[in-house]
């Protein structure tokens, strides 16, 4: 993990910033034949060691920077420069120097996991001499040796993700993209490949990582970025992102849930003298207010509230979490909750683990 710098260009005692970049884009537009105009003008810098997020809405411009980032698409505009090196002038320098994980899996399903890894290290020129040796750090590191004879199709997603992701690192890239590797996955299998990466990232290796999980990105990124409608929203730590939402987070449950009730509780809310500017949203059970002073004075609401004939029957104060930063940037929810695998896949990951 690195210090929280916000500004990563800056000079320090190790020399001018730009040295100590890993990723570079400036500027970068990608155009699609039909003229969707997928980026529009992407800045990013990232830091040698850094763990990096990437964040945005559906169809926001995720993987089309990514791909852009790691060769695969060309920008129609624009600058990128991967580990000092520059992607149209030397994609073979920068392919040699990165991992790159796509949202699709690569591995072949006819071949064991071991087999899979040692033909990564094939394609990418891993001396001879040490393949064996390779093969089984990394299918340890991605906790599947004991199933390194196993064929791939009898894995779980989990599992296929994981044999994935060490396919990735075969060369030892000092750089790894990373498009929502975590996407489908149940919570365990999720939390045992964050130790994963957070293990990569802790050996030296620069994680660019897309997801649709906040929760992903506040454990483990050292800054992020959101963006939305193929541009950049914000970049910043994610305590910094947090702390920009100006305030606590109130929630509030009322009796009577129809929506005159809920309502006139808005109303008390903004026109009672408790808190100077809230954020007020209704939800299907009473309202989300978001204020400098919500956990200050929320006894002095309640009153306000009983004064108009309000019953409250719960509420939550808690501080603010990068799901409310992603609402407050882009005005969406995020997926966090929406992509939780299906029942098969759990079983499936459950019922590898029974085997192993
Ligand atoms: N090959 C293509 N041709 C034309 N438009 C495309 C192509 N690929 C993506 N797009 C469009 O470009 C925009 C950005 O898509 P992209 O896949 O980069 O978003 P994303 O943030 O990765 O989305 P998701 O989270 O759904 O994967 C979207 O409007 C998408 O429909």
């Amino acid at each position: 993990m690195q210090p929280t710098d916000t500004n990563p260009s800056r000079d320090d005692e190790n020399g001018p910033g730009e040295k100590n970049l890993a990723i570079t884009a400036r500027d970068i537009h990608v155009t699609y034949e039909d003229g969707t105009e997928a980026v529009q003008g992407v800045d990013i810098s990232v830091r040698s060691g850094e763990f990096f997020g990437f964040l945005g809405p559906n169809g926001a411009g995720k993987t089309t920077t990514i791909k852009t980032l790691v060769t695969l698409l060309h920008p129609t505009q624009g600058t990128v420069q991967i580990n000092g090196y520059d992607v149209s002038e030397n994609p073979t320098a920068v392919c040699e120097s990165i991992g790159y994980m796509s949202q699709e899996t690569s591995v072949d399903k006819e071949f064991t996991a071991r087999e899979n890894v040692r033909f990564a290290c094939k394609i990418y020129g891993v001396p001879e001499g040490e393949r064996a040796q390779r093969v089984d750090e990394l299918l340890e590191l991605v906790n599947l040796l004991d199933v390194a004879d196993k064929r791939a199709e009898t894995f779980s997603g989990g599992m296929k993700k994981r044999l994935d992701a060490a396919t990735a690192l075969v060369h030892q890239p000092p750089v790894v993209f990373l498009d929502e590797p975590t996407t489908g996955l149940d919570p365990e299998a999720r939390l045992t490949f964050w130790e994963y990466l957070q293990s990569i990232n802790d050996h030296g290796t620069t994680v660019f990582l897309t997801t649709q999980y906040l929760e992903e990105v506040d454990r483990l990124c050292d800054r992020l970025s959101i963006i939305q409608d193929g541009q950049l929203l914000t970049t910043d730590t994610p305590d910094s992102l947090k702390s920009d939402v100006g305030g606590d987070i109130l929630k509030l449950e009322v009796t009577d849930t129809s929506s005159q009730s809920i309502d006139s509780a808005e109303r008390v809310v903004r026109q009672s003298d408790v808190f100077d500017d809230p954020s007020v949203k209704t939800t299907e059970s009473g309202l989300r207010i978001r204020d400098r002073n919500a956990r200050e004075r929320t006894s002095e609401l309640f009153v306000s509230l009983h004064e108009a004939d309000i019953t409250v029957t719960g509420f939550d104060i808690r501080s603010p979490t990068l799901d409310d930063v992603f609402v407050q940037l882009t005005g969406e929810q995020s997926n966090s909750d929406g992509k939780e695998p299906s029942k098969t896949e759990a079983e499936a990951e459950a019922k590898q683990r029974v085997m192993k």
